[in-house]
């Protein structure tokens, strides 16, 4: 059955979670007063932004408040989300979540960003995460990544190999490497035969402007919608069918020589 999903590539307000809050509110309310919407996603860290420096003060703890809105979304508009990162300060730090909570309001997997970014600090503020990003919401599996994992293959591969459909990709990416968020996401889909759902911000922060350019790419390794660099909400199909029929037309998951890979 084909799945359609609403990216929110909205703006952030900087350090300010409470103003995050009401505007990723009334975008869901928004992309929910129209079309039937199975799958909503938001970008990465959208409740404090890159305030990196004040993270002690403004992270969620245990992501707690984040958990619970997105479940009170996901009741209110019956539909799943795969709800952006957020700063989450655990007893061992604070590290950039993904949250994806189901249609029945119930979380359904979290997962800590593997690859922290050094050219903007992260490395200094956050902790990188141990586990897997696989996820299934509607008896498919899916993968969620963040930002800068999009540039490790093997770790998008990693969760391709365990029968990962789609991999959602939730971004604070700038502007100045736009070319190389298009080129990293083509070819993740196309490598990897899968759908790739990307959601980055718009706007700026004090040190960076944000490409924006969320899109949604299928197994073949077409763009099937994509935003400009302003702040929008773009809605797509995805429809898992097109994935079998990639990966039986060039079987690269049955080609693979895995014993040559180091
Ligand atoms: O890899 C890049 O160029 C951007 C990565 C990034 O902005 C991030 O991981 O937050």
């Amino acid at each position: 059955m084909p799945l359609t999903i609403s990216i929110i590539q909205m703006d952030i307000a900087f350090g300010e979670p409470k103003k995050n809050f009401l505007i990723a509110e009334q975008k869901i309310n928004e992309t929910c007063s129209g079309e039937k919407i199975d799958i909503i996603v938001l970008p990465e860290l959208w409740t404090t932004g890159y305030d990196l420096t004040r993270l002690d003060e403004i992270a969620d703890k245990d992501a707690e408040n984040t958990i619970a809105f997105l479940k009170r979304m996901a009741i209110s508009y019956n539909v799943h989300l795969v709800g952006g990162s957020v700063a989450n300060k655990k007893k061992n730090g604070v590290f950039n979540t993904l949250i994806i909570v189901n249609n029945k309001g119930e979380l359904i997997h979290t997962y800590d960003k593997l690859h922290l970014f050094q050219l903007m600090d992260e490395h200094l503020y956050l902790q990188s995460g141990s586990a897997e990003g696989l996820f299934s919401l509607e008896d498919h599996l899916f993968a969620g990544m963040i930002c800068y994992d999009i540039r490790f293959p093997e770790w998008i591969r990693t969760h391709s190999t365990k029968g990962a459909e789609a991999i959602f990709v939730v971004a604070e990416w700038p502007l100045p490497r736009l070319a190389h968020w298009k080129s990293l996401l083509i070819a993740r889909a196309i490598e990897n035969q899968c759908y790739v759902i990307a959601c980055n911000r718009a706007g700026s922060d004090p040190n960076n402007i944000f490409a924006g350019h969320s899109m949604i790419i299928d197994p073949w390794g077409e763009i099937l919608v994509e935003a400009t660099q302003n702040t929008s909400t773009i809605c797509g199909t995805i429809d898992m069918q097109k994935v079998k029929e990639v990966r039986k037309m060039i079987p690269i998951f049955a080609d693979r020589k895995p014993e040559f890979y180091s």
